[in-house]
């Protein structure tokens, strides 16, 4: 059911938690927010939705007092407090919090440290006396499910699942009533996903009301309870979720009309359109492409987090690395694209050996990155798009090769890009700095970048995380395209639907150890689920 104008209107308005109406955001270029309402209610499991650049990170900022809107209002329990929210330190006074996609937690500091951090409880001589909040603090980590060990460690030691959980203690420390996560399921693989919706479900059963962007139409339809579309800026239904069909939702989002999003659907081409691999060069008697020989390699803390890996990869296949999260996969696209060091052990690209090598000599023999974080690692977000593009292929003769860049040529190449990858940019075209596009559109460019310098293998860590449906079938086919014209390709994801769609065969880390190689025709969820977890069924 759509609840289109007359029902959304709320006929008591004390339904409403959070109610923000002709919302309106402008940014150089772009109307980020054009008139766009969100009507929450309380205690409920709402989803916004909508495309790369819809506005989606754009309202929840706003909502938590990061972004100030140039019009609208917005109420929370019957109260405006348009004029109280200008910051998050207002959100969080109004019981606002926000679990971000890149955590806002600093790393040399414990858990219990950040958690307290700006709201320590101070004593009259002036210590921290943190035992009462301690207790407190306890409380909620046992409510949380996180042991309470994990308070007294220190943040850069643990898993994003956990710090997914911290964030969330986190807010609800400081009292939010109102959550708000931004992409909380993209970096956790399928076990951590289940069990941080099952949190978030006993949280809204306590009065909790939980905002979330999501991607996956799957996650939207099995807990959502309201939705939210949003498309271009702009509302595009609001719907109960009960009521309605993915369908729909995919005709929202996309403004296609319904009927030829269904056609889509049947033929499978919203899911993607590349075909089920099978057989690759390893079948053949071609040579490896990229050899690994019991390389072993240490993790930031100094641990041996990688043993003894052994891999061949063969031009044009796609080998998946599947994992739980933290099983050696960093490690291991680190240590062949040349930012890690290996403690043991070779690695050979094509018959040569690449072990000590640099960084920009492997990039120049045609190995290519998409990094997992885009912020820190793909890209220099003060720089241009057009700059961006060019990041690490400075050299190319067509773009003026040497010490001086032809810009004309540059821009009028990486607007091309841009509109092959569909980012999509505002006024100032390839010239606006990246920091100005949304996150999927970023992580577009990074990919973009990957491709277009042709390799012959290419490195991809969780390329389509971030990325709506559209974009994540136009990956999915350049990445088969890349591996059809020869290029070989690891591909790391925690989807391991993902993995299945695209990989010739699977590798499954396990504690850093290959627990498994199989090839796509023997692999399955639960093959792999077991070799993940250990149990070598
Ligand atoms: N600080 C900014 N300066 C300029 N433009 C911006 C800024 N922040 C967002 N925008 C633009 O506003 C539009 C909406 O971006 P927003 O990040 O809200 O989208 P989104 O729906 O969250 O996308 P994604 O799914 O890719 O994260 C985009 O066109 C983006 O480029």
């Amino acid at each position: 059911m759509v609840l289109s104008s007359p029902e959304l209107k709320p006929s008591s308005h004390s339904d409403y938690i959070v109610r923000m109406e002709h919302i309106t955001r402008r940014f150089p270029g772009v109307i980020a927010n054009d008139d766009v309402h969100l009507y929450v209610k309380r205690a409920t499991f709402h989803a916004l939705i909508g495309e790369n650049g819809a506005g989606k990170s754009t309202l929840l900022g706003i909502l938590y007092g990061r972004i100030l809107p140039d019009e609208g209002r917005i109420f929370l329990y019957e109260r405006d407090v348009t004029q109280e929210l200008r910051s998050p330190a207002d959100a969080i006074r109004l019981g606002i919090g926000l679990v971000s996609q890149h955590h806002a937690l600093i790393p040399a500091l414990t858990v219990l440290e950040n958690i307290l951090l700006g709201v320590e409880p101070i004593l009259a001589g002036g210590l921290l006396a943190p035992s009462q909040a301690l207790e407190h603090i306890q409380e909620l980590a046992v409510q949380l499910g996180l042991s309470p060990v994990v308070l007294k460690q220190r943040v850069e030691q643990l898993s994003l699942a956990t710090l997914q959980k911290v964030e969330i203690l986190k807010a609800l420390y400081r009292n939010a009533k109102i959550l708000l996560l931004d992409e909380p399921t993209a970096t956790l693989a399928p076990a951590e996903v289940e069990a941080l919706f099952s949190l978030l479900h006993r949280l809204v059963e306590t009065g909790t009301t939980v905002i979330f962007v999501t991607h996956k139409l799957r996650e939207v339809m099995a807990h959502s309870e309201y939705i939210t579309v949003l498309r271009r800026g702009r509302n595009a239904g609001d719907f109960q979720t009960s009521h309605v069909q993915p369908e729909q939702l995919l005709a929202a989002m996309l403004g296609s009309s319904e009927s030829d999003i269904q056609s889509r659907l049947l033929s499978g081409a919203t899911v993607s359109t590349v075909t089920t691999p099978q057989s690759t060069a390893s079948d053949s008697a071609l040579p490896p492409l990229l050899k690994l020989e019991h390389i072993s390699v240490r993790n930031d803390h100094g641990a041996l987090s990688l043993q003894d890996i052994s891999l061949q990869l063969f031009p044009a296949e796609i080998v998946g690395v599947a994992g739980v999260d933290g099983s050696g996969q960093k490690e291991l696209a680190e240590a062949i694209v040349g930012l890690r060091d290996v403690e043991s052990g070779r690695i050979f690209l094509d018959n040569e050996e690449i072990t000590c090598q640099t960084v920009a000599s492997r990039r120049n023999r045609g190995i290519a990155y998409i990094p997992e974080d885009r912020h820190q690692e793909g890209l220099v977000l003060d720089f241009s798009v057009a700059e961006n593009l060019l990041l690490g292929h400075e050299l190319q003769t067509q773009w003026g090769g040497g010490y001086f860049l032809n810009y004309k040529v540059l821009h009028q190449q990486a607007t091309d890009i841009a509109n092959r990858y569909d980012v999509r940019l505002g006024s100032q075209g390839v010239q606006a700095p990246v920091r100005t596009l949304s996150g999927g559109n970023q992580q577009k460019i990074v990919i973009a970048r990957a491709l277009e310098s042709r390799p012959c293998l290419l490195i991809a860590y969780q390329p389509t995380r971030g990325l709506d449906i559209g974009a994540t079938r136009f990956v999915h086919n350049a990445l088969q395209e890349a591996a059809s014209k020869g290029a070989a390709i690891l591909l790391f994801s925690l989807d391991l639907d993902e993995i299945l769609l695209l990989a010739h065969r699977i590798v499954v880390l396990y504690n850093g150890h290959i627990a498994g190689i199989l090839p796509r025709s023997d692999a399955s969820v639960e093959r792999i689920g077991h070799l993940m977890t250990g149990s070598n069924t």
